[in-house]
């Protein structure tokens, strides 16, 4: 429409449900994670990352996260296993934050926020012959979710965190070639999974959720150069940080979350 979604106070996420009916759903995201309510899955497989020949083209700002995108015409770079009954390739990874450390991730675990999380995106090609397709059917979707606490500056992460000065505006991309994105997962791959939706319009409900347990942690310093970056074009007049680019937690409606531990 003629204004955009957005994170501000005229088109932030109390306002998308105007334009976008699924805002109201029974499968929304993100959620609390209640650890104490999850139900351990005993026959819930690994999580199954095979990202070794993966194929980054480019980081770029797309006004409402910093994202780096894959080459996705194979199966060359997919998950596997957890709950998923097919592989799911990657398409793109991309962050959402804070302002300052006490907020920024989407998902929350008994109501504490981290001051970020990584979204790793991945579409089943299995059964759809795009992502725009599998994005709005139900089992069209994983996201791979991971928490980002600060800590000890994070080494392979520092190669995007220092490429970001080359994206501060919407709409800027820059070649971003040979970046493995298993170096940003935990050693731990426990997780948390429930079936959910895209967490900014349209919102679809086709999103299966595998919230890793362990965080990635990485310096202040890291976290400062993700508030760096601008939600307007390097054209516009009022320069907007890019923070607080998170929907709160939605209603699980009934859903159950199982945990892939005890
Ligand atoms: O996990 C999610 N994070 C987002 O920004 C949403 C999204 C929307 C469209 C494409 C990829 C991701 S869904
Ligand atoms: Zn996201």
């Amino acid at each position: 429409g003629h204004h955009c979604w957005g994170y501000g106070e005229e088109n932030g996420p109390s306002d998308w449900y105007k334009d976008y009916s699924l805002a109201n759903g029974d499968r929304q995201s993100p959620i609390d994670i209640q650890s104490e309510q999850t139900v351990y899955n005993s026959s819930l497989k690994p999580i199954w990352v095979s990202y070794d020949a993966c194929t980054s083209l480019s980081i770029c700002n797309n006004g409402h996260s910093v994202m780096v995108e894959y080459e996705d015409c194979d199966d060359k770079t997919v998950i596997r296993g957890g709950p998923l009954e097919f592989p799911y390739r990657l398409k793109q990874f991309h962050f959402h934050w804070g302002g300052k450390d006490s907020r920024g991730s989407e998902h929350t675990v008994n109501g504490k926020s981290y001051p970020g999380e990584l979204h790793l995106v991945h579409w089943n090609a299995a059964k759809y012959k795009s992502f725009d397709e599998a994005a709005s059917a139900p089992d069209g979707l994983a996201v791979l979710g991971v928490f980002l606490e600060t800590g000890e500056k994070h080494s392979v992460l520092h190669r995007l965190t220092d490429a970001l000065y080359m994206v501060r505006f919407k709409e800027t991309k820059a070649q971003f070639k040979d970046f493995n994105p298993s170096g940003l997962l935990p050693d731990c791959l426990d997780y948390w999974t429930y079936r959910g939706s895209l967490t900014t319009p349209p919102l679809h409900e086709s999103v299966t959720w595998l919230m890793l347990k362990e965080p990635l942690y990485l310096s202040e310093k890291q976290m400062e150069k993700f508030r760096t970056l601008f939600f307007s074009g390097e054209e516009e007049g009022l320069r907007t940080r890019m923070m607080d680019n998170f929907r709160p937690p939605q209603p699980l409606k009934g859903r159950t979350v199982e945990a892939s531990f005890r």
